[in-house]
């Protein structure tokens, strides 16, 4: 896993300082029993417009939170901009997105857009702001009467208006339809190309891809990749292999099978096996050479579910017991 990432964005330069936007060393959370970051070390440099990949409760939001300054480490050191997240200048140029928005529903679009804008010193005029984000028409509705997709795009355009140095997303397309989840996409992407450092976190593969140029993949706390985006996919890409063989272990035992499990019941099933490989026209062809009785050969796509196991076996080149092998 490498700590620095490559930065290769033209913004990149536009930034003042060589110094990462944010500093996570060892950082460890736990919240009683649970471990819900496990000694990640990394850096978000200045111009990286990074995705942040992981499943459910994989310690996505738990990260940002530390970033923010809303939690602290339990151990390991947590910095932003170079100084405590919990400082206050520090925060100034920072922008986020809470998971749940939360905007009074009293106030008019407009006037929450000027409420928050007007914390930072330099602001995205308010016209400029909605435009850009697609919620022009709703600048004169109370918030209360908006629709939950419509909140989602305003809180997300908040994350902009002070014009911070790093934006954190948790998630922001969650719940949006096509058109709007594309809307959002290209207005991350433009203050991106304007200079803007940007995280994004999501469970979409679909959603990293589109945004972002790294991609840190983590789960159960633990970053299991940290690279650009193309090496990331190349290596989540794995593919399901499904066969009926009357001898499991030699198959499980080629080369590119990541995982195998017995599938089906019964006597009908016996030998069926489920293989997740990382490569599958590699995998078909040492099958073919092994001279391994097999038939019935089905290939498909894995879920991004499989293919975090897959990452997650192969990160920890886990040797898979004989007994599994022939497990039922
Ligand atoms: N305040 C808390 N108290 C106890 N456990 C927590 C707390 N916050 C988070 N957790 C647990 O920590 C783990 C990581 O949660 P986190 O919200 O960081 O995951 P996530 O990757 O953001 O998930 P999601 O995609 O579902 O938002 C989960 O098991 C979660 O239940």
């Amino acid at each position: 896993m490498k700590a620095h990432a490559s930065g290769a964005t033209g913004a990149a330069t536009l930034a003042s300082t060589d110094a990462p936007f944010a500093r996570l060393v060892g950082a460890t959370r736990r919240f009683g029993e649970l471990t819900a970051l496990d000694d990640v070390t990394l850096d978000v440099n200045a111009g990286e417009l990074i995705g942040l990949l992981g499943p459910n409760g994989a310690g996505k939001s738990t990260l940002l939170s530390l970033v923010q300054g809303r939690r602290r480490p339990t151990s390991g050191t947590v910095e932003l901009f170079g100084g405590s997240p919990s400082d206050a200048r520090s925060r100034l140029r920072l922008g986020s997105t809470p998971q749940e928005t939360a905007l009074p529903d009293t106030l008019r679009v407009g006037e929450v857009v000027d409420l928050v804008a007007a914390h930072y010193p330099d602001r995205v005029p308010t016209a400029e702001i909605a435009d850009e984000f697609g919620f022009s028409e709703l600048l004169r509705r109370q918030c209360g009467s908006l629709s939950g997709g419509q909140k989602r795009r305003i809180a997300v355009a908040l994350a902009f208006v002070g014009r911070p140095k790093l934006v954190l997303l948790d998630e922001p397309t969650t719940g949006l339809d096509v058109d709007a989840r594309h809307v959002l996409w290209a207005a991350i992407r433009r203050h991106h190309a304007a200079g803007t450092t940007v995280v994004v976190t999501s469970h979409y593969l679909e959603e990293i891809e589109a945004l972002a140029e790294r991609v840190i993949v983590i789960d159960h706390g633990r970053v299991l990749a940290d690279d650009t985006l193309t090496a990331v996919r190349d290596r989540v890409m794995s593919a399901v292999v499904e066969l009926t063989s009357p001898e499991p272990a030699r198959v499980a035992a080629l080369p590119h099978v990541v995982r195998d499990e017995v599938v089906g019941e019964g006597a009908a099933a016996a030998g069926r096996l489920r293989l997740t490989v990382d490569d599958a026209d590699a995998f078909v062809r040492e099958l073919v050479t092994s001279g391994a009785a097999f038939e019935r050969l089905t290939v498909r796509g894995a879920s991004l579910e499989e293919a975090f196991l897959a990452l997650t076996l192969t990160e920890q080149a886990t040797p898979l017991a004989a007994s599994d092998r022939s497990a039922s």
